[in-house]
């Protein structure tokens, strides 16, 4: 038997770092959404151990692929509290890769979040959604929020989650230069001095979740690593540029980088800057997509 999933992408729609920590990773303040946009995963259950096979050169296939790594995390804790369970416990996982690679989508951790939670549900739900989501940590620090579901805000290294107020929808419009971004190589260039404080942000989301509101995220985008990934990347400078030049009603880049996404409440101007960005990308692995906001974590077919 084949169970399918969809693995979506996410955006930072704001992203402020704080702290950071003595292991040298850092504290944030973050807004996620999930998006319309992602892979596809397939389950075979009939393989013996576990073996992921993916259609994406730049993705391995091997134990280091955070799939592979979910399926195995998930196993040795199921055979630690059932260890005289019957149930064969192997899978063989493909991956039909859509969320370019290395692009601060969050390609990798929402594919580790989904096989967790495919694997929890297949064999039972012998763990929580707190237990799945401590165990995704382990993985990356983006993979509590994909089981958590959006949109949802972030403090700590990630795992602090808390759930937001709906937000406005917009139609939005992603970009992948074709350049992969190193996440820690960011993180290590912060300044901390540079960075900005969060208080405007906290309150406003602060507010629409008190009235009931949808927030509207348009005055509230901003992400610290953007200059920083701007001074080690300068080519992500001009794909600002391209961007704004489509006059959207908010521009910023996700995560650590590389991709940049634009909001347009009016669909015709958000396909026209599509069609546009479409046919002037040069880059051979540039890649445009459209999507929307997406709400809940409950992503199989
Ligand atoms: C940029 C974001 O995507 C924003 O949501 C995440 O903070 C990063 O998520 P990610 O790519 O899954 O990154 P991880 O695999 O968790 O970490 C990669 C590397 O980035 C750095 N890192 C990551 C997260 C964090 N809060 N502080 C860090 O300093 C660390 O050097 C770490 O070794
Ligand atoms: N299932 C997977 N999907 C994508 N990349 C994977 C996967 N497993 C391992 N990797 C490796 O992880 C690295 C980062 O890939 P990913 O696409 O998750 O980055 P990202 O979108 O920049 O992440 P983030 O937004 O969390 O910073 C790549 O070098 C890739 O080879």
């Amino acid at each position: 038997m084949i169970e399918r999933a969809f693995s979506p992408a996410k955006i930072n729609l704001f992203l402020y770092v704080t702290s950071r920590r003595d292991d040298r990773y850092h504290e944030l303040y973050t807004l996620m959404t999930c998006l319309d946009f992602g892979d596809r995963l397939s389950f075979d259950y009939t393989c013996p151990g576990v073996a992921v096979v993916c259609d994406h050169p730049d993705v391995p296939e091997d134990c280091t692929n955070l799939v592979h790594r979910a399926a195995t995390l998930f196993f040795d804790a199921f055979s630690r509290i059932k260890p005289f369970c019957k149930k064969k416990t192997g899978v063989c996982v493909s991956i039909h890769k859509k969320i370019p690679v290395g692009a601060g989508l969050g390609g990798g951790s929402s594919n580790a979040a989904v096989t967790l939670q495919v694997l929890n549900r297949r064999f039972g739900s012998p763990f929580s959604k707190q237990a799945l989501m401590a165990m995704g940590l382990k993985l990356g620090t983006d993979v509590p929020f994909f089981i958590h579901g959006g949109p949802a805000l972030a403090r700590g290294v990630g795992e602090q989650l808390l759930i937001c107020a709906p937000l406005l929808p917009y139609h939005v419009v992603v970009y992948f230069p074709g350049l992969s971004v190193r996440t820690s190589l960011v993180y290590e260039n912060v300044n901390l001095a540079l960075t900005k404080k969060v208080k405007t942000n906290n309150n406003a989301v602060l507010n629409a979740h008190g009235k009931g509101q949808p927030l509207d995220v348009k005055g509230l985008l901003h992400n610290d690593l953007e200059p920083v990934a701007c001074r080690i990347y300068p080519a992500l400078i001009r794909v600002r540029e391209d961007m704004a030049g489509f006059k959207p009603d908010g521009l910023l880049m996700t995560g650590s980088g590389s991709s940049y996404f634009a909001l347009f409440s009016d669909g015709l101007k958000a396909q026209q800057a599509f069609k546009l960005l479409s046919e002037t990308t040069d880059e051979p692995h540039g890649r445009v997509f459209m999507a929307s906001f997406l709400k809940g974590n409950d992503f199989t077919e």
